[in-house]
């Protein structure tokens, strides 16, 4: 449905997007991920045909993506996308869909389906006093209003409470089941995880990875293992040698390390020091780490409250059964980490 090969987009000497290579099948969500520059936008409106490549050949459902007639196909969304204040949202809507040539009965069918379906209230509240998130909402059912094979989004979630943010998200979802086409970008891969089939992640005008968001957290996270004892490991070599560190966690020891058989080694020097092993966690690369990997940076927006960090050592987010229970794999869904064995399940 879209073919992006060797796109390259420069403004004067400096260069948005660079060697860009992708393609997007029918039916598929397809997340554009990366931090604030990575040339997202600029992808986006290639895709649109509002901004004409350097160099490169763009498709869009059969369509050189500057043929006026690909439009007709196309749904976009800017990332701005002011409305006119003094309309109210079904007005607004019709006006799209007359510029459209859309038939009334057809046009209002269509906006109603697209409305209900975004739990629109307020229909005939003057835009100027809807709140953000309806304005989004807004702006997403005029990308419906032709009834486009494809849709562009570009961040359609950013800046929008939590609840608003999953509404967007589980909309965006839903139009694969209708059998639409959505590329969408994003500066958290928080909002790409559960709604994309495939994402690529852009840094500085480039692709650096592509996949699904798991076989990507895969390829770029590591395990580690918290083992958890009553005194302080023995420092040992192989501790050494492992950079294990270990901290005080009100009373008891936390000692982090990469693999199993790291964690025997923890077992031995902590034997050695006259103590043993009382919990063992293993903790699942968060998206943060993959993306800190990836471009070298922190993930910025991410969620705040429920993604936890760094606590006292007994819950924490990111860590997990060793046995899976069922206690824990409730935890990796919410927070990607699950709750660990005891050391008395972990060793036997
Ligand atoms: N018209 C333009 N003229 C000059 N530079 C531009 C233009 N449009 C974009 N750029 C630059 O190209 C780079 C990529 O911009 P782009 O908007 O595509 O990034 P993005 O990934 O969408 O970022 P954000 O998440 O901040 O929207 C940025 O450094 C931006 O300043």
């Amino acid at each position: 449905m879209i073919e992006v090969s060797g796109l390259r987009k420069t403004y004067g000497d400096f260069a948005a997007v660079v060697d860009s290579d992708f393609a997007v099948e029918d039916g598929e969500v397809f997340g554009i991920v990366g931090p604030n520059g990575a040339g997202k936008t600029t992808t986006l409106k290639v895709l649109a045909g509002l901004v004409e490549p350097t160099d490169g050949e763009v498709t869009v459902a059969g369509f050189d993506a500057s043929d006026p007639e690909m439009r007709r196909h196309l749904g976009f969304l800017p990332e701005e996308s002011p409305l006119y204040e003094e309309m109210t949202a079904r007005s607004y809507l019709r006006f799209f869909a007359d510029l459209y040539d859309v038939p009334r009965e057809v046009a209002d069918e269509r906006i109603e389906a697209a409305l209900d379906r975004l739990e629109l209230d307020h229909r005939e509240r003057r835009l100027g006093d809807v709140s953000k998130g309806m304005k989004r909402k807004v702006a997403i059912a005029r990308s419906l209003v032709n009834d486009p094979d494809v849709l562009v989004y570009d961040e359609p979630a950013s800046g929008l409470d939590p609840v608003t943010t999953n509404s967007v998200l589980a909309f965006t979802r839903e139009l694969r089941e209708t059998g639409k086409t959505v590329v969408f970008s994003a500066h958290n891969l928080y909002h790409v995880e559960s709604v994309c089939d495939r994402v690529v992640v852009m840094n500085e005008g480039r692709i650096v990875a592509r996949g699904s968001v798991d076989g990507i957290r895969e390829r770029h996270g590591e395990t580690t293992y918290r083992v958890f004892t009553d005194v302080a490991p023995a420092r040992t070599d192989r501790l050494t040698e492992l950079d294990a560190t270990t901290e005080e966690v009100g009373d008891r020891f936390r000692t982090a390390v990469p693999s199993m058989d790291a964690v025997a080694a923890v077992r031995e020097a902590v034997a050695d020091a006259g103590g043993e092993v009382v919990d063992i966690r293993s903790r699942e690369p968060s998206l943060e780490d993959v993306f800190l990997d990836i471009v070298g940076r922190p993930m910025p927006g991410r969620y705040t409250g429920d993604l936890g960090g760094e606590s006292d050592g007994a819950d924490e987010p990111g860590e997990s059964d060793e046995s899976g229970t069922p206690e824990g794999d409730e935890e990796a869904g919410e927070n990607g980490e699950t709750k660990a064995a005891t050391a008395t399940e972990a060793t036997e």
